[in-house]
């Protein structure tokens, strides 16, 4: 097992590995002060995949059970994950434990910051895109108008990553989760894009020790970048590369039709596009489009344009009233730019072309 630590205001640890999970206990009986209860906040598919083994590592005095997927970030699962934390009695020195993906950690993490105005909690993040969404301490809900729209800083206090979880995910988990890994790799390291392009050549067969290596690698990205700008002020900002056009696409689709990293992948796609016109980019965004599609990503999408820019104009990056994106002048050198509509809808039709001849 691995151990990184993340620096944001404050510290805590990240556990990657096989039996990561078997570390719970020790981890929360180490934590100051002593937590006083616990409750565990689990998606239900992970709970009816994984019930023996998180009853047998994570002791828990009360157990709320989440929706899987994206449905957990509502304002009426928040209203019942507050529900049942104040049914457990927790107090200021209790303990929520988020058990799932990523939504199940921003809706537990959400409600840790803001039940009683901020108890501590853990992630045990079970997908890979979560090893994005668990480190760092962004916590939101989504509204109808817009992705992640009520959240909050609140940092865990300690990552829990067994991988021994990713080995039931479906592909098209693996597939949205690896898109995070992706965008590490596009907007800070060269190298790991190249030994992303050439290792991964089949998502169904990911060797386990190279997908540890690429999540404790993305996570060192992120951590370095949050460590630096824990509240996006600044360079937080990167770690949005291709949220723009990747959240409007996936409000406009429902929050579910598509998964977040799939939508997040048509909007890194995008975001190359843009960056060819609009920045310096030289990198051959040709390659990387017959390389991601081969790999099963479907950059297709049937939202119109101005629904998408209703959307995009509500990003919260944008600054007066006035669109950013992050593009990228090369791999690993990303920039926030203002953008102008004319140029959003040219690479709109443009991604549309790709998008219905890959
Ligand atoms: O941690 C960050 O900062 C990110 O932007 C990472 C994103 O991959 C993640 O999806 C995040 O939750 C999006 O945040 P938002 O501010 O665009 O809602």
């Amino acid at each position: 097992m691995e151990q990184l630590t993340i620096n944001a205001g404050v510290s805590y640890p990240v556990l990657i590995g096989e039996n990561a999970l078997r570390e719970t206990n020790r981890v929360i009986r180490e934590l100051k002060p002593a937590v006083t209860s616990i409750l565990l906040l689990i998606d239900e598919r992970v709970y009816e995949l994984h019930k023996e083994s998180v009853d047998r590592h994570i002791q828990s005095d009360a157990l709320y059970i989440l929706p899987a997927g994206e449905q957990a970030k509502s304002f009426k699962v928040y209203e019942q994950a507050m529900g049942a934390a104040l049914e457990a009695g927790l107090d200021r020195h209790s303990l929520i434990i988020a058990c799932g993906g990523g939504a199940t950690g921003d809706l537990a993490g959400f409600t840790a910051a803001t039940y009683m105005r901020g108890i501590r909690y853990i992630q045990v993040p079970t997908t890979i895109l979560a090893h994005d969404s668990a480190v760092g301490g962004k916590t939101a809900i989504n509204h109808p108008l817009g992705k992640n729209m009520t959240g909050s800083f609140h940092q865990p206090s300690a990552v829990i990553y067994d991988r021994s979880f990713l080995e039931t995910l479906p592909l098209r988990e693996v597939r949205s989760g690896f898109a995070e890994v992706i965008k590490h790799a596009l907007i800070a390291d060269h190298q790991f894009l190249s030994e992303l392009m050439y290792e991964v050549t089949d998502l169904e067969k990911l060797d386990k020790d190279f997908l540890q290596y690429a999540l404790k690698k993305g996570i060192e990205i992120k951590g370095d970048i949050v460590r630096q700008d824990e509240r996006e002020q600044n360079i937080r900002a990167f770690l949005n590369f291709g949220h723009t056009y990747g959240h409007a696409v996936e409000a406009w689709s429902g929050f579910g039709e598509k998964l977040h990293g799939e939508c997040v992948m048509i909007g890194m796609v995008y975001a190359l596009l843009l960056s060819e016109k609009k920045a310096e980019l030289t990198f051959d965004v040709n390659r990387f489009v017959q390389w991601v599609v081969s790999i099963g990503y479907d950059l297709k999408t049937k939202a119109p344009f101005d629904e998408l820019l209703n959307l995009m104009k509500k990003d919260k990056k944008n600054l007066n009233r006035k669109i950013r994106f992050v593009l990228l002048n090369n791999v690993g050198e990303p920039v926030l730019k203002e953008i102008e509509e004319e140029d959003l809808k040219d690479i709109h039709f443009l991604l549309k072309r790709k998008g219905e001849i890959q």
